[in-house]
């Protein structure tokens, strides 16, 4: 009776990883219980997805080391992995929303989310790839787009080129307030990315010390016309969340990240913590005032939410 948030399975959002590497389909060791899917498994995801009710899948693509170039160009390929993940998706749960990844780090020989020149990311030219990397997505049939890349103008110039090609239905969810974190450590691991970052992406993504920063991001991603906005890493900001569902009213969601995955159900599997801290940590995400969450535990969530 005086419960004053619920968690539910339409609150979750499924991160998955789609290689197409033959052999690289196994479990990421820094991440216990996640692996890497095939095509066949990304399939299969989907339709475990959907039985549980889990509303939206969200693809994040291993690509091959050939496909990992200085100027991306792999990135807005119809064929890439990513989108054939998209579309594999579709044809299995039609249903089932699929969110992307929009950043160039899949495809990039440097692990960075922007076009490299002389050690320095240049903003504009990176927008202009991902616009084309947004539009093969849509093409594919993703139902909401994720840009996770930080360049400054990347959500007006995608929002107008979705228009403009009769892609006015596909949303944006723009990763609005994301810092530069160490907590997404395990998914570079999961990506391939780990061993080929030069140097950090803390002259895109925000400095952890600041919050009036990503409040001006998140204000700036929704005049540019994100549709939601998302608060990433999650439980170690938890206040930035408070702040943006109060401040906008906006649908906002928070990425519980790898890091913070790791954290738990490492804790977990050596008999450190009980399985109950997985729900109670995706309650945290209500409380803060969150729509909803994208998590690696989403699986496991929906069934014991069931
Ligand atoms: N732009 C890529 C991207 N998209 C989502 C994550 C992290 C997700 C996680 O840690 O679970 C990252 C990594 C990064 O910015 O380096």
């Amino acid at each position: 009776m005086v419960t004053e948030t619920t968690l539910s399975v339409a609150d979750l959002i499924w991160p998955v990883f789609v290689t197409e590497v033959a052999g690289a389909d196994v479990d990421i060791p820094s991440m216990p219980g996640v692996r890497r899917y095939t095509l066949d498994g990304v399939r299969q995801a989907a339709e475990r997805a959907a039985e549980l009710g889990i509303p939206a899948i969200c693809i994040f693509p291993h690509s091959d080391q050939d496909h990992r170039t200085e100027s991306c160009e792999r990135a807005w390929d119809p064929d890439n992995i990513g989108n054939r993940a998209i579309r594999a998706v579709k044809e299995t749960a039609p249903d089932l929303m699929v969110m992307t990844d929009i950043a160039l780090d899949p495809y990039n020989a440097n692990g960075h989310d922007g076009i490299v020149r002389g050690g320095v990311i240049v903003n504009d030219e990176t927008v202009e790839c991902l616009v084309r990397m947004a539009l093969a997505q849509a093409e594919a049939g993703a139902d909401i787009l994720g840009p996770s890349d930080m360049m400054d103008g990347r959500i007006g110039a995608i929002r107008t080129a979705l228009e403009a090609n009769g892609h006015s239905d596909v949303a944006i969810m723009s990763y609005a307030a994301k810092y530069a974190s160490g907590f997404y450590g395990p998914f570079r691991d999961a990506v391939g990315a780990s061993g080929r970052l030069v140097g950090d992406k803390k002259t895109y993504q925000i400095n952890p010390a600041n919050r009036e920063e990503a409040l001006r991001c998140v204000a700036r991603d929704l005049s540019e016309g994100a549709d939601m906005v998302m608060v990433k890493p999650g439980m170690a900001y938890l206040d930035i969340c408070r702040e943006v569902r109060d401040r906008f009213a906006a649908p906002t969601f928070a990425y519980q990240v790898s890091g913070e995955y790791a954290m738990i159900e490492g804790a977990i599997r050596q008999g450190w913590l009980g399985r109950e801290v997985m729900l109670e940590s995706l309650l945290a995400f209500r409380r803060a005032g969150c729509d909803g969450i994208l998590t690696y535990f989403a699986p496991e969530a929906a069934e014991a939410l069931a």
